[in-house]
């Protein structure tokens, strides 16, 4: 049994800190509004300074808004070229494409994330009985280490939600080689703390710096790179830092296959259910425009990202993100919308709701792997016995990009311009 109270005793970020963006659409697109300008050279030449939590910095913050759809990926890629050439604005536009690419490489390889979510308990069970494990594993998670740089990432995670990429790589780095922690723990730890946490981006980023998606190719962090790229925040010396760092190793995972083409909804105007998740905040561009919404629910399994306790800014962030999702599409198709209740079984809040609507179909955006997806799934017997079908929408920029992401980036960036041109943004 896990302990649940095993949460760090660092400043933790509240829903209402001054530092949680707001998780609205509005708020998203005001903020891309803002980075568009910088998105070209700017952009390229400092991505890779984190000049601290209270510092301007060249990065575009928009991850919690990308992550739960509130603004969408071709809107931001949109914005930035109707700035930018695209030779200037290639580096972003590849930032954001590798999104999609972990997205799609996960989809391809559905069991890399149940062997994570089976190995954070697996570990987690490690830190109960091993003590000297769970004195540094809380150290860790705390921003106790000593490594000043590392306790300080530690810190922020905890009361912005947030790291800089680069902050991220380091901190996944001495977690791993200098402090001998296990991956998914470290995994574990990110995922309840972001805003952005999102199963694709953050299991493989950490399998990357550990060596198992780029097989045996790791990333180690050192004194003189940290040092330049926080701009001198932060001075390691070089014998505090692991010095090398040594691929894991597992079993390799198994082929890549892409999940077949959800069925479409059926044109005969037959009245639906929209439900809407954490995994997609934009419904009004789904292409439902000709069927009949009847009616729209929302469901949550931000609370299940971990056996731990998910931090309060995640689970504030994610249900305003939802709410602002359902408001939004309630208003475009004129129908009420329901919060349906956290902490049941979605099968039966599914099924009450669909009786209530008085509808046999329900309509939801494709979930990718993830805590929402497990529900679902989970969700689908119940469905079924109450004669409820499920349509699920894949989005053409997903369609464009998973198909290709089977093995490493480098074949989808090189598709970057037949990508831009299918899905009309160049
Ligand atoms: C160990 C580790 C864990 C990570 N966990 C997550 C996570 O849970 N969720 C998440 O969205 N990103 C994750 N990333 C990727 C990346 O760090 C963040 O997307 C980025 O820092 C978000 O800040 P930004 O919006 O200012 O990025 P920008 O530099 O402004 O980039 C624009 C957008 O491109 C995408 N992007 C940029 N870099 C990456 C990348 N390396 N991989 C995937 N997408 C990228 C994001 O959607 C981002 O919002 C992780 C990286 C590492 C090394």
């Amino acid at each position: 049994m896990i302990e649940a109270s095993r949460v760090e005793a660092v400043a933790p970020a509240h829903a209402d800190s001054p530092q949680t963006p707001a998780a609205t659409r509005a708020a998203g697109l005001a903020r891309l509004d803002a980075f568009a300008p910088r998105a070209g050279r700017i952009y390229a030449a400092d991505r890779n300074t984190d000049y601290g939590p209270d510092a301007d910095d060249s990065v575009s913050h928009l991850s919690p808004y990308l992550r739960h759809r509130l603004v969408l990926e071709p809107e931001a890629i949109a914005a930035a070229l109707s700035r930018h050439s695209v030779n200037a604005a290639e580096k972003f536009v590849q930032e954001v494409v590798w999104r999609g690419y972990f997205k799609g490489w996960l989809e391809q390889r559905p069991s890399v994330w149940s062997d994570y979510r089976r190995r954070v308990r697996a570990d987690l069970a490690r830190l109960d009985a091993d003590s000297a494990l769970d004195a540094r594993y809380r150290a860790a998670v705390e921003g106790r280490t000593g490594i000043a740089c590392f306790d300080a990432w530690a810190t922020e995670l905890a009361a912005t939600g947030y790291l800089h990429n680069h902050a991220r790589m380091w901190t996944a780095s001495i977690w791993l080689f200098t402090l001998g922690l296990p991956w998914s723990l470290g995994a574990d730890w990110f995922y309840r703390h972001l805003l952005d946490g999102d199963p694709a981006s953050n299991t493989l980023s950490w399998r990357w710096v550990a060596g198992l998606h780029t097989r045996g190719k790791t990333y180690l962090a050192r004194a003189d790179n940290i040092a330049r790229f926080t701009n001198g925040r932060f001075q390691p010396t070089p014998d505090s830092l692991a010095s090398d760092a040594p691929a894991l190793d597992e079993p390799a995972p198994p082929p890549a296959a892409m999940p077949a083409a959800p069925a479409p909804l059926p044109s005969d105007g037959a009245p639906v259910g929209l439900l809407l998740t954490e995994e997609d905040g934009h419904a009004e561009s789904l292409g439902l425009d000709g069927a009949t919404v009847a009616g729209v629910a929302t469901l949550s399994a931000a609370e299940h990202r971990s056996p731990l306790a998910v931090s309060a800014a995640v689970v504030g962030f994610t249900g305003d993100a939802v709410a602002d999702a359902a408001a939004r599409a309630a208003a475009h198709w004129n129908v009420t919308a329901e919060t349906l209740p956290a902490g049941v079984q979605w099968g039966d809040a599914l099924a009450a709701w669909a009786q209530r609507l008085g509808v046999t179909r329900i309509v939801t955006a494709e979930l990718p792997q993830g805590p929402a997806r497990e529900a679902l799934d989970t969700a689908q017997p119940t469905l079924d016995t109450a004669g409820l079908a499920l349509y699920r929408i894949r989005r053409p920029y997903d369609a464009a990009i998973w198909p290709h992401a089977t093995a490493g980036f480098f074949k989808v960036k090189k598709r970057i311009p037949k990508l831009l041109s299918e899905l009309s943004l160049a």
